[in-house]
């Protein structure tokens, strides 16, 4: 049976808890073949990002065309883009190779350090986010792409409608960062839908964002529809953060294979047994 692709165009994180690694272990974990294409390297780890080198834009370029040449996508999702230069590249890759795109505007890093230029957010909105089939703004991001403030359910629905407007095909505006369960809500330019789930009382939280768009993107590979595919990745990333494994002396990563954790030893003993005949 031919492996589910998917396609992650993004930062690198030294620490691993976020970007192109907390991406491509999403894929492994949900069972699909990952292949990335950096867009910037960041210094960086549990506790804050250090430094950051963009790439070229024709690296980019060239990194999504020897991907598509040989080895083709299911699905792609964007995460760090930081300048304007390389999101209007990977636009015109996305265009180029006809992309199944799942947007996450990354913005800032959970300590407030920039991963986007802020002249680049025009560029974002307007180039980026009409090739989208899904984009998933958080609370910060969403109030940045409508240039109005978030308090409410209410004004989270308001957002996710002015923000369809804009051109993605679904909206998941995600309420990680307001207070109680966090509830995302998700529209498809006609209906909205509510996905809660219980908050997880950790400070393990770094790279949700780009875990929850990985999975959309792995389980639209795997054929799901935009619904089932926000549906499962939002099990995906509370099991996650309950399963966090406390790495690292700030905010540590979650644990992308809750899903092998308990078939783990059975496996390692049945190798290990193997090894030894
Ligand atoms: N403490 C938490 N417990 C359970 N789910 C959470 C928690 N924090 C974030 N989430 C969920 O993780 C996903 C990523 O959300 P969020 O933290 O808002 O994004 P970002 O990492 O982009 O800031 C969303 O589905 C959100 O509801
Ligand atoms: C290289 C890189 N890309 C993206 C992020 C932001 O990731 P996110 O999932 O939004 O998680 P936090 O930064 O909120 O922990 C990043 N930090 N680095």
């Amino acid at each position: 049976m031919k492996q589910p692709r998917a396609m992650t165009i993004a930062g690198s994180d030294s620490g691993a808890g976020a970007g192109i690694q907390a991406d491509l272990k999403t894929f492994a974990a949900l069972d699909v073949y990952g292949t990335s294409a950096i867009t910037a390297i960041t210094v960086q780890n549990t506790l804050g990002v250090r430094d950051v080198l963009e790439m070229p834009t024709t690296l980019v370029t060239e990194q999504i065309d020897a991907i598509m040449e040989d080895i083709g996508t299911d699905s792609a999702k964007t995460g760090m883009l930081a300048s304007s230069p390389l999101i209007e590249a990977v636009a015109a890759s996305v265009r180029k190779w006809n992309l199944r795109l799942v947007i996450d505007p990354v913005m800032r890093a959970k300590g407030g350090d920039p991963l986007l230029q802020d002249e680049a957010v025009s560029t974002l909105r307007s180039v980026l986010l009409p090739l989208a089939e899904v984009v998933t703004p958080n609370l910060p991001e969403a109030e940045t792409l409508i240039g109005k403030r978030i308090t409410s359910l209410e004004e989270m629905r308001e957002a996710a409608r002015i923000i369809h407007d804009q051109g993605p095909r679904h909206v998941v505006v995600k309420g990680g960062h307001a207070l109680g369960d966090p509830i995302d809500i998700y529209f498809d330019g006609s209906h909205f839908s509510e996905f809660r789930a219980e908050r997880i009382d950790t400070p393990h939280t770094h790279g949700t964002g780009c875990t929850f768009s990985a999975a959309i993107a792995a389980f639209l590979a795997r054929g799901s529809s935009v619904y089932d595919a926000v549906y499962a990745a939002k099990q995906y990333i509370t099991e996650a953060l309950r399963h966090a494994p406390g790495i690292g002396h700030g905010h540590g990563p979650v644990n992308h294979f809750w899903l092998h954790a308990p078939a783990l030893p059975a496996v390692l003993s049945t190798a290990v047994s193997q090894i030894g005949e």
